[in-house]
């Protein structure tokens, strides 16, 4: 007897679904959650071993983003509402060290009087007193607050040249290298000499209290894989090849509509430019759309419009589709061409991962659900007691506003209209730690339904096995916490 729904059945009734109205029927169990295996691709050539992207926005997307999710096994797309300099030195940044972290040293020189140290207890005094020229000392920040003379030059307080390690050690290196050696703290110095940064116990003892980190994205060259976004823009192509030089590993171009002349013609120069280089198209929701982009070259496929946490898009312009159906359609005809699918927004649970990866994605891009970790960009906040980090749109005014000189170059004169907003999230920690937890949640979904992979998921959707409903407002409600007088909704 005929039980639920088949995936083609189910996205064929001229209903826009969403992950929340759709529940997967559950499968035969005959492994464990922990031989699920997550690994996947984020385009036709570049491996992850967890399905979870960074979204290109600028209070997501920077440095210290991109190398935590590259050190989780996933990755981030740096943003490009920036001047690209600045996005290719972000890529830089990122690309210079092995170990999951940035904290961003102080710089003084030995002759420096009253140093601000900001939030750090240490920082490098260098010859010159910046990152390219040779450590002589560290100071404390202690040292200085128990010094009786204030007008003291760092050269009289400064403690002698610690021990250097080289940037390319992986973070396992880096602690046995502090820990071994009794050390409190070593500046970490790339090959070329610059001081990329200070690693000290503290943050030795900070990371090893978080899950065990598992494959991290690296390149050929033992690097962390970072990903770049581009605009359509003919100033985008001088863009491109500076963020090509820097290191990135794929490039994504940034459009709410991907299927215009304008991003085919930039799909089709970056591959005959650079034919190495992984070149994701998007965002796309439709067949038709993604077909033309297949056609000019893109190496993958982002998908989603309107499903965004701060996207207004759908309000605005009344176009878009709801994720669920979006994502199953576009990954069912990018399969057959082999160009991995991308679906992005709308990520607020584990259980939307599930949908999302279960409907044919091969990974999933985050904003809202990164943008309140220590790795985002900005600084925590205070609103209504709740300790908070920003959190806007790439289409809203604010961020318009901030990319004009970059972005909008030439359309000064153009009437803008958002189709984002600004807002905040709550602090959630760092993503070292609650990714790990999400992905065993993630592992038990697919244990649940039956696929110990991405790949055997795909197979049980594809010849129909596994099986969907549409669940009603009440069954909604139902499958959410009900009826209670109050709660905490802790999930690890
Ligand atoms: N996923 C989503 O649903 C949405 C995402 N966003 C995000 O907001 C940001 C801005 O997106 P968009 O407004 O789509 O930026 P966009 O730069 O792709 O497009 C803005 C406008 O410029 C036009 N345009 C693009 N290239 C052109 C060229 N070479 N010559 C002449 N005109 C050109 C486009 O047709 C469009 O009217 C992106 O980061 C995007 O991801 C915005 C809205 C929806
Ligand atoms: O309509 C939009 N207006 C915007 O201003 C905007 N900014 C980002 N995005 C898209 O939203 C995705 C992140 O969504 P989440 O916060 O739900 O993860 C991102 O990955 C983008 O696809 C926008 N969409
Ligand atoms: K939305």
């Amino acid at each position: 007897m005929e039980d639920g729904f088949s995936a083609p059945r189910l996205f064929a009734q001229g209903v826009s679904y969403t992950y929340d109205d759709v529940i997967v029927l559950p499968g035969y169990i005959d492994f464990p959650a922990d031989a699920v295996d997550l690994s996947t691709r984020l385009s036709r050539r570049l491996p992850l071993s967890i399905p979870c992207v960074a979204s290109p926005m600028d209070t997501v997307s920077e440095a210290s983003m991109s190398i935590a999710m590259a050190a989780l096994g996933g990755a981030a797309i740096v943003h490009c509402n920036d001047a690209p300099a600045r996005q290719a030195a972000v890529i830089r940044a990122a690309k210079s060290r092995r170990i999951p972290f940035v904290t961003d040293p102080a710089f003084f020189s030995p002759s420096d009087v009253v140093p601000d140290f900001g939030q750090d207890a240490y920082a490098l005094v260098t010859e010159s007193g910046n990152s390219k020229s040779k450590v002589i000392g560290v100071v404390a920040k202690s040292d200085w607050e128990s010094l009786q003379d204030k007008s003291a030059t760092v050269s009289d307080y400064m403690r002698p040249a610690p021990e250097l390690v080289p940037a390319s050690y992986d973070f396992e290196k880096v602690a046995s290298f502090l820990v071994g050696g009794g050390l409190e703290y070593a500046p970490l110095v790339a090959e070329d000499g610059e001081v990329v940064d200070l690693v000290t116990k503290e943050d030795v003892e900070r990371i090893r209290a978080f899950p065990k980190l598992g494959m991290p994205s690296l390149d050929s060259d033992g690097r962390f894989i970072v990903g770049a976004a581009i605009g359509t823009r003919e100033t985008d192509k001088e863009r491109l090849e500076h963020l090509v030089k820097a290191g990135a590993n794929v490039v994504v171009v940034d459009s709410s509509q991907g299927n215009s002349s304008y991003q085919i013609d930039m799909i089709k120069y970056a591959k005959s430019m650079y034919p190495k280089l992984d070149v994701i198209g998007g965002n796309v929701v439709t067949i038709a759309q993604a077909q033309n982009l297949i056609k000019a070259g893109a190496d993958g496929l982002r998908v989603g419009m309107g499903s965004g946490s701060i996207c207004t898009t759908q309000e605005v312009c009344a176009v878009g589709r709801g994720q669920a159906t979006a994502v199953y359609k576009v990954a069912s005809f990018a399969k057959d061409h082999d160009v991995p699918v991308i679906a992005d927004g709308g990520i607020s649970n584990s259980g939307h991962i599930v949908k999302a990866l279960v409907l044919g994605a091969s990974t999933v891009m985050m904003g809202s659900f990164l943008a309140g970790s220590s790795e985002a960009p900005g600084v925590y906040e205070y609103l209504n007691g709740h300790r908070v980090k920003k959190y806007r749109g790439m289409g809203s005014l604010e961020a318009m506003t901030k990319g004009s000189d970059a972005r909008y170059l030439g359309d000064k004169l153009k009437l803008k209209v958002a189709q984002g907003v600004v807002g905040s999230v709550a602090d959630k920690g760092s993503v070292l730690k609650f990714i790990p937890y999400t992905m065993q949640a993630v592992k038990q979904g697919f244990q649940d339904l039956g696929a110990s992979s991405l790949q055997s998921a795909r197979d049980l959707l594809h010849s129909e096995i596994l099986r969907f409903e549409v669940r009603t407002g009440a069954a909604q409600v139902e499958g959410g916490v009900h009826g209670l007088v109050s709660y905490e909704k802790k999930f690890f």
